[in-house]
């Protein structure tokens, strides 16, 4: 099936290594222009081979790949001056200024320089102060940050980050989403692995989980979430139950071990979910509730559970 609206297309991608593994198998994914799309996956899975394999970084064993309608292989330098890179490890000369680093990146892809544009990267992702210090007098983050100036130093339409927050501190993880918030308004499509998934829960267009080297699943965040989600009500009794009522039956209700709670577990995308019946039936009973509380199942709950079934 392919999206007309597709800025990557992917189609019957394979990749076996040299040594005979497989990492990838049968990968069919259209990523649409302008989204933020999560790709989530246990470790192994192939996330970095799929991610490579776009950037031209992985040979494929099979299949086709196109950034905006180039080939990865075929059309490699077209295809690649689109995208921009944000690798998991810093490979990068650390004897280099931060200056010097980034404005070469740059010119890799065959973009004028543009000093201006440079200096507002740098500012943005607050290195300007650092352009002159040399790669390896950096800190962890500051490294980060300068592998996200060196990927977007070619003003790229789409941008890859694996693993973008691993091992950073809250403030730059928060000021790494403001920039990626800012590079989403101004069309840049996004791709994104994290282990963080309530990151992916809160930015992400659309989900897609990979196992074993099998795309299990794309689906759009809010759907994924209601029709994977369950939602579990807690009611709080003021006097404790011996076992549940015959009156109150009904799936996925249960007593707690000391009485005091009954907790009802359902699906979100199910019709059955009547609380107001739950209460009325209650009530009926005699049984009088002291509080009530509703949660609903975050994003990584569906994860792990949609990792474990297929594992
Ligand atoms: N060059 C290689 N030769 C052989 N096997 C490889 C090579 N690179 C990766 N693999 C294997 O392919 C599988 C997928 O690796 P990949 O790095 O794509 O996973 P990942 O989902 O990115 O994992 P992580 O979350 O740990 O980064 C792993 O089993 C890995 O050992």
């Amino acid at each position: 099936m392919s999206d007309d609206n597709a800025i990557i297309s992917i189609r019957n991608l394979d990749k076996t290594y040299a040594s005979g593994f497989t990492a990838l198998k049968n990968i069919n994914l259209d990523i649409r222009r302008g989204e933020l799309f999560a790709l989530l996956g246990p470790n192994g899975a192939g996330k970095t081979t799929l991610i490579g394999s776009v950037c031209g970084i992985v040979t494929p064993s099979g299949g086709r790949i196109h950034a905006n309608g180039y080939d990865v292989v075929r059309d490699y330098r077209a295809a690649r001056s689109l995208i921009g890179l944000v690798p998991q490890e810093l490979a990068t000369d650390g004897f280099e200024s931060v200056w010097a680093t980034v404005s070469f990146s740059r010119g890799l892809f065959g973009k004028p320089p543009n000093p201006a544009y440079i200096e507002q990267l740098l500012r943005d992702l607050s290195l300007w102060d650092k352009r002159h210090a040399r790669i390896m007098e950096l800190s962890g983050g500051m490294k980060r940050r300068v592998l996200i100036a060196k990927a977007l130093s070619h003003e790229p339409e789409i941008l890859f980050l694996d693993e973008p927050t691993a091992g950073v501190d809250v403030d730059l993880r928060r000021g790494m989403w403001e920039m990626v918030h800012g590079l989403r308004k101004r069309g840049v499509t996004i791709i994104l692995t994290t282990h963080y998934i309530e990151e992916a829960e809160d930015m992400a267009d659309r989900i897609g989980v990979i196992n074993r080297g099998e795309l299990v699943l794309v689906e759009d965040k809010h759907t994924l979430m209601a029709k994977l989600g369950k939602k579990q009500l807690t009611v709080y009794l003021q006097d404790p139950l011996n076992g549940l009522p015959a009156a109150l039956a009904r799936d996925g209700l249960e007593v707690s071990n000391d009485g005091y709670a009954l907790t009802w577990t359902y699906d979100l995308h199910r019709e059955h979910n009547d609380i107001a019946g739950l209460m009325r039936d209650l009530q009926a009973q005699g049984i009088h509730f002291r509080d009530l509380h509703t949660q609903q199942s975050s994003l990584e709950e569906i994860f792990v559970e949609l990792v474990k079934e297929r594992s």
